[in-house]
């Protein structure tokens, strides 16, 4: 046999070698797949067997009642019929993990605080409408004591092993948010729901800004199961911040920021409530209180802050330039109503509108399928009015930098949906997907600026601009050139914004608008994405319908 067919053979055998090798291997992987889907299937059927059976009035009508380890179902008895035939009825039915609280139900005289004869047992659910999560109540009547003891022991035990749910909680009360009702919101729609759960409370009405954050730095929390915040977003925002600094101190991790153990809840009690309604998808304290007594969980995004190398804080958005600049007015008129102080600041930032001149530097996020933030808008991924455009580099990252005029830079981790917002200031990002929003503003008129605002407010089109910039990214840096900063002398006079960057004294601040809380810095700051930094309780349905159709358009 010559050298080139002994070869060919020898590859000849190897190649069968290996399609058996492959065969064997893919056996061994189907088969271990099938194994685990016949654990699975023995742990669903696990789950499904009957734990009780019994008879219960529900309403008028007698039932049969099926209870396993997650859903109650209740049918009808219904006698036979003459002709023998068997009426169909679809069975009622409620899933354990909607449930929140059961109690032994007694009937008792007015004034009567205890004992009583038995009735039978009563489930606690929540019911979903749209976005919103509504208190339900399930009636099941029995006089037997002891059947109904036996059920209520037992459903109690089930709702026992729900680990997510939270026992004891640190709740904070800002008594000052909006229209001053966070503690009425509190009293009248959240405690209620907690006591029916046998959720224990420890309760701080907060006296001054920053009162929360020095308790969280020194209270012990071990003890807890979560942290609630009743308040707007400055409260949310300073709450959020605490945690995670909290869990940075106790983990010694200066550099690093740390997740968080406790998960955050919030009872939106504000004028806006951001994180709220990006949370709940609504903006309803029952619907939030529901979802921390049901323990639902999500990961959230959020950005650190700092300045010269020190942390200023962590948050899930920040503005600079309009949205810093009309944010500091307002602060300056607190004596006026909120709603007509917003409104005032905003027409009179217009009225100034002027751009920043500064270096803006980016790392954008590496285009992925299952990305869909420059999928869906491909048009919007180009430059703006810049002096300068390249690309630097520091350590392993790659920084994207502009230097340039522009009215207002926004980042966010999460879409910042409020009542006025319906579809969110980034629209594009989600609460946990792995990049920040970087929404830049160039120089244009006063006009085209308007425009771009007001679109905001209905469905779409505000990116569809030439001055608009919008980057999926895990870091920026503004540094704004030449001290252009902002003071209480600015110019009354309106103002063309295409030329005139304001021109600032060294040493002015700039305002920057952080979670809705102004901090004014007088230095570059840089924003680090943090990917899923902390847990809040709540889920949010359209999360869900965006993931779908990001996953279809992946596939
Ligand atoms: N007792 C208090 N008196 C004054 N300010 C307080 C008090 N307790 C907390 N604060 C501070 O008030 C600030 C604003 O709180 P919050 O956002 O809840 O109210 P708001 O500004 O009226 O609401 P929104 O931002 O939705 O309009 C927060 O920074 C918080 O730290």
């Amino acid at each position: 046999m010559s050298e080139p067919e002994e070869k060919l053979q020898g590859e000849q055998r190897d190649s069968t070698k290996k399609k058996k090798k492959e065969k064997r291997s893919g056996k061994k992987k189907k088969k271990e797949k099938k194994e685990q889907e016949e654990e699975q299937q023995v742990e669903e059927d696990e789950s499904e067997c009957v734990v009780l059976r019994g008879i219960f009035k529900l309403g008028k009508k007698s039932h049969d009642v099926l209870l396993t380890r997650t859903r109650l179902t209740w049918t009808p008895i219904t006698p036979e019929t003459p002709t023998g035939e068997a009426c169909v009825v679809q069975p009622g039915v409620v899933l354990l993990q909607d449930v929140y609280a059961v109690k032994v139900k007694r009937r008792r005289a007015i004034g009567q605080q205890s004992g009583g004869a038995v009735l039978g047992v009563a489930l606690f659910c929540c019911k979903k409408r749209g976005k919103r999560l509504e208190e339900d109540t399930l009636h099941l009547h029995n006089a037997s004591s002891e059947h109904t003891h036996t059920w209520y022991n037992t459903l109690k035990e089930l709702l026992a092993g729900f680990s997510s749910r939270p026992r004891y909680l640190k709740v904070f009360i800002n008594p000052s948010s909006h229209k001053k009702e966070a503690v009425h919101i509190y009293r009248d729609h959240v405690a209620p729901l907690f006591k029916m759960a046998d959720v224990r409370t420890d309760i701080t009405v907060t006296e001054r800004k920053g009162h929360a954050l020095s308790v969280m730095k020194e209270c012990k929390l071990d003890e807890y199961d979560g942290v609630v915040c009743v308040g707007g977003d400055g409260s949310v925002a300073e709450l959020c911040h605490a945690v995670v600094l909290r869990a940075q101190l106790d983990a010694d991790s200066p550099e690093k920021p740390v997740k968080p153990v406790l998960p955050l809840g919030i009872i939106p009690a504000g004028s806006t409530d951001v994180v709220s309604c990006s949370v709940h998808g609504v903006r309803d304290p029952v619907t939030a209180a529901l979802h921390i007594v049901l323990g639902h969980l999500q990961q959230v995004d959020m950005c650190s802050f700092s300045s010269l190398g020190q942390l200023v804080r962590f948050g899930f958005s920040a503005m600079f330039g309009f949205g810093g600049r009309s944010l500091a007015l307002a602060e300056k008129k607190r004596w006026m109503p909120s709603s007509r102080r917003r409104e005032y600041a905003l027409v009179k930032t217009l009225a100034r509108l002027r751009p920043e001149d500064c270096q803006l530097s980016f790392l954008p996020v590496k285009i992925s399928k299952k990305n869909l933030f420059e999928q869906r808008f491909p048009s919007l991924y180009f430059c703006m009015v810049t002096h300068f455009c390249g690309v630097g580099t520091e350590g392993e990252e790659s920084w994207t930098t502009n230097q340039g005029l522009y009215l207002s830079i926004s980042i966010m981790s999460i879409p910042c949906l409020s009542p006025h917002t319906p579809q969110g200031l980034a629209p594009n990002t989600r609460l946990a997907n792995g990049s920040a929003a970087l929404i830049a503003v160039g120089n244009t008129s006063r006009s085209e600026f308007v425009k771009h605002l007001k679109r905001y407010s209905s469905s779409s089109g505000q990116f569809s601009f030439s001055f608009v910039e919008t980057h999926a990214v895990s870091a920026v840096r503004i540094r704004p050139r030449a001290l252009t900063g902002w003071s209480e002398e600015e110019s009354e006079e309106d103002g063309d914004s295409k030329t005139s960057p304001i021109i600032q004294s060294e040493g002015a601040a700039f305002p920057w608008n952080i979670d809705g809380e102004l901090v004014e810095i007088a230095n570059e700051v840089i924003i680090r994405y943090e990917h899923q930094l902390i847990y809040i309780y709540g889920h949010n349905p359209q999360e869900m319908k965006w993931c779908t159709v990001n996953l279809v358009h992946s596939v």
